[in-house]
């Protein structure tokens, strides 16, 4: 990668660039102890981002071949001499072996980079362990949420974001400003007290997929369930037929498509639930309960599970005609056939109901696609907020509709064929239409031009209990009731 690429920063005005007094950050010498993974890293984006890098090994000789000609590797105590910032690049255990540096350390930035293999293992945080042994330093914990391919790769294609606490405000904003100047987003996160938090973040183990994960689950066993029931052990229970061979694939492959098509309907409820309120309470201003926020927050994950469901279900879709018991099947049909001497078998209204379910479930698992394609953070980057909307909200409704011309087509009149209800369960697709259609149903009512013109204006602000005011300012009666009705 080009060094102008790299050290350009990406957010805006760096802080160094506009103000001639002071010494500019990148020119400065930053120190590194330490010559691993993380050190290498750290060094190469260093010296790519204009700043000149001393790096302290306990065996510089040996390591210096892995570091690039700019930085400079000599023992640890020689590169403390030459800089007021040093990053700690050292393993939390080790921080005591750093102890003889103390006297040359005194009064320097120690950034600590330091994460932890458990989530809350120590008593004090790490960042806090080492400015307890350095008291005559002043540490900065920062850059633990990145990795060490992040800084290598560049911002760009990697997390952005720093996290950064001391409690001196002066040594926070200089590896702010370093941070700035190597690409990243510095990110305040407050006093060392914090440091434990930003410690914990790069362990948690996908905390935003927790409740969609849990969700999708649920529905699929659900699912899984009542398909069990329709298609194994009715049929052994009535006809005493063993039809266990359905569950790898059938069963998976009629669970999967219904887990998706709910999913993807409970994408776009909770935006229906929040207009149904906007339109309630006549105002934007209103907090939703936290259930409805915490959905709205949790849609993309929602919606990624029900594109990977739905990829699984086209797969598995596409095997069907490839096993074994297919064949066999499609044997004994033949043989039947020639047994009672019947030579057209041609039924046009299901070849044009399978034509047709099929065409239009491929379609909509090409516009899931483009959802899923449009949420990766670089591609998201490069779309402006109305395309992006465009793509999330429309395309994503049309998915959505098309999904469920997928279901319908397919399942045709079999909701009213009395041999499909087993135990009196009705086909599993009958079950996935209701959230959906009315996701549909109110979507449409919604984008009526009366309902879809007041539903806009209190998006832009408006508010009823304010109109009534401005319209009858001398009207007392009006007036009072006005106030009562809003909610602000
Ligand atoms: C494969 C796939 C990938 C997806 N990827 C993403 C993604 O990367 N990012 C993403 O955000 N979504 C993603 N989604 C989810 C979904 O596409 C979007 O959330 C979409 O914008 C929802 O459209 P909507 O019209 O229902 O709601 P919106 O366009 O959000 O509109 C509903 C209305 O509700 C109100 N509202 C919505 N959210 C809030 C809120 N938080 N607080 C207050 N009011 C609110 C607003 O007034 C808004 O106008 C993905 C979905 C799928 C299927
Ligand atoms: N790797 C990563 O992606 C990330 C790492 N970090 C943090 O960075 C720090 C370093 O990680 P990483 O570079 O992966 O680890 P490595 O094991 O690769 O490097 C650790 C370095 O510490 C130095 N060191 C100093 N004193 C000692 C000692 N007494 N015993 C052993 N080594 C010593 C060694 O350098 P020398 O021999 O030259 O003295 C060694 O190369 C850790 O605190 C880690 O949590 C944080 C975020 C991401
Ligand atoms: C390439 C894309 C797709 C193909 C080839 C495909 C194919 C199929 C097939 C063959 C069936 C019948 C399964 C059976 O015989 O048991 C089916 C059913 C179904 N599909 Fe799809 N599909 C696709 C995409 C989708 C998408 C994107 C959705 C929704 C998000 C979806 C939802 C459903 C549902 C709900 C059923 C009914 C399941 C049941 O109750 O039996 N499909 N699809
Ligand atoms: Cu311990
Ligand atoms: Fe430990």
């Amino acid at each position: 990668m080009s060094r102008g690429d790299m050290a350009k920063p990406l957010l805006g005005h760096g802080s160094t660039e506009g103000d001639p007094g002071v010494t500019p950050a990148s020119g400065r010498t930053i120190g590194v102890l330490g010559s691993g993974d993380f050190a290498r890293s750290l060094a190469i984006r260093l010296v790519c981002s204009g700043f000149k890098v001393v790096v302290g090994s306990r065996n510089p000789k040996r390591k210096a071949s892995l570091f690039p000609s700019a930085a400079e590797v000599t023992f640890q105590a020689e590169a403390v001499k030459k800089t007021d910032v040093i990053f700690v690049a050292v393993f939390r255990e080790h921080y005591s072996t750093l102890c003889d540096l103390a006297d040359v350390l005194a009064g320097k930035i120690l950034v600590d980079v330091s994460n932890n293999t458990e989530i809350n293992h120590h008593k004090e945080s790490n960042a806090e362990y080492l400015a307890s042994l350095f008291p005559a330093s002043t540490v900065v914990k920062g850059f633990n949420v990145v990795s060490a391919w992040t800084l290598q790769s560049g911002a760009r294609d990697g997390n952005k974001q720093v996290l950064i606490c001391s409690n001196n405000q002066e040594a926070k904003r200089t590896v702010a400003e370093i941070a700035q100047v190597m690409g990243f987003t510095p990110v305040d996160m407050g006093c060392m007290s914090s440091a434990c938090e930003i410690e914990n973040i790069p362990l948690r183990l996908l905390p935003a997929w927790k409740i969609p994960i849990f969700l999708a689950l649920g529905l699929f066993l659900c699912f899984f369930t009542y398909n069990l029931i329709r298609q194994v052990i009715h049929p052994f229970i009535r006809e005493q037929k063993n039809k266990l061979y359905k569950i790898p694939i059938e069963v998976v492959n009629t669970t999967l498509p219904c887990v998706s098509y709910v999913l993807l309907s409970l994408v776009y409820l909770p935006g229906v639930l929040a207009a149904c309120s906007q339109l309630y309470y006549g105002t934007k201003y209103r907090r939703f309960p936290d259930w409805l926020d915490q959905w709205l927050q949790h849609r993309k994950q929602i919606g990624l599970l029900s594109f990977f469901c739905a990829a699984l279900h086209a797969v598995y879709s596409l095997c069907l005609p490839m096993r074994r018991s297919h064949r066999y099947l499609l044997i004994e049909t033949a043989v039947k056939q020639a047994v009672e001497k019947k030579m057209n078998i041609w039924v046009e209204e299901e070849v044009w109901r399978m034509e047709i379910y099929i065409s239009v479930g491929i379609i909509a698992l090409g516009l899931l696609s483009l959802l899923a394609i449009t949420s990766l953070p670089s591609i998201a980057n490069s779309l402006n907020w109305r395309e992006f909307s465009f793509i999330q909200s429309s395309l994503g409704f049309i998915a959505l509709v098309v999904s469920t011309l997928h279901t319908l087509t397919y399942g045709w009149s079999r909701a009213f064929d009395e041999n499909q209800y087993k135990f009196y369960l009705p086909p599993t697709y009958t079950l996935t239409l209701l959230v959906p259609c009315t996701v549909i149903i109110a979507k449409v009512i919604f984008s009526l031009p009366c309902i879809r013109h007041r539903l806009l204006r209190i998006r832009r602000g408006w508010e009823k209990g304010r109109y009534v005011k401005f319209v009858l300012p001398s009207a007392t009666g009006e007036y009072s009731s006005g106030e009562t009705s809003s909610n602000v």
